[in-house]
């Protein structure tokens, strides 16, 4: 079922702080911050050369990372994401043993425009997991 892993995501508590660090400091990648408002996010990718590193700060009402912010205020590893060759096929394997899906169970559209869909963290460790259809 998983394929690479796509990315790992990192709450920060400035987006644009962390993004000069990660291409100062590290002298890293960075690509120019989006908004996706219909996932309460504003994300930058720091590119590497086997995955990617995506920094994350809450955006609006109702973020779903704002809970995780004010727990963890300097911020903190977020999730990770893995891909997948056909995610409603991953979906229903992993409903029929026992895992939830996130929202409503249909994917979103994520922030490299392909099909996402979330996994409870209480499911696998204490870790959120991301599926990303590629
Ligand atoms: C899709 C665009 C982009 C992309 O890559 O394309 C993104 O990745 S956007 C990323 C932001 N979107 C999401 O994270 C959507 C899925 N997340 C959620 O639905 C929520 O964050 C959820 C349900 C995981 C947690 O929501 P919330 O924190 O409001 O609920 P609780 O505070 O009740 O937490 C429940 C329980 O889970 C623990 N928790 C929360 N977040 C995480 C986490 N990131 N990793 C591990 N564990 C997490 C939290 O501590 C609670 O545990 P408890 O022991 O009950 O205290
Ligand atoms: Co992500």
């Amino acid at each position: 079922m998983l394929g690479r892993v796509n990315h790992i995501a990192l709450v920060v508590p400035d987006l644009e702080v962390a993004a000069a660090r990660y291409a100062g400091t590290l002298n890293a990648r960075v690509t120019a911050p989006s908004s996706l408002p219909e996932h309460g996010v504003r994300v930058v990718f720091v590119e590497l050369e086997n995955t990617k590193i995506e920094l994350l700060e809450p955006v609006g009402e109702g973020s779903p990372i704002q809970a995780f912010l004010d727990k963890n205020p300097s911020g903190g590893m977020h999730h990770i994401c893995y891909e997948v060759a056909d995610i409603l096929a991953a979906r229903d394997a992993l409903v029929s043993n026992g895992a939830r899906v996130l929202g409503d169970g249909n994917p979103k559209t994520g922030a490299h425009g392909k099909p996402v869909l979330f996994l409870h963290p209480k499911d696998f460790f204490g870790t959120l997991i991301e599926l990303e259809q590629v």
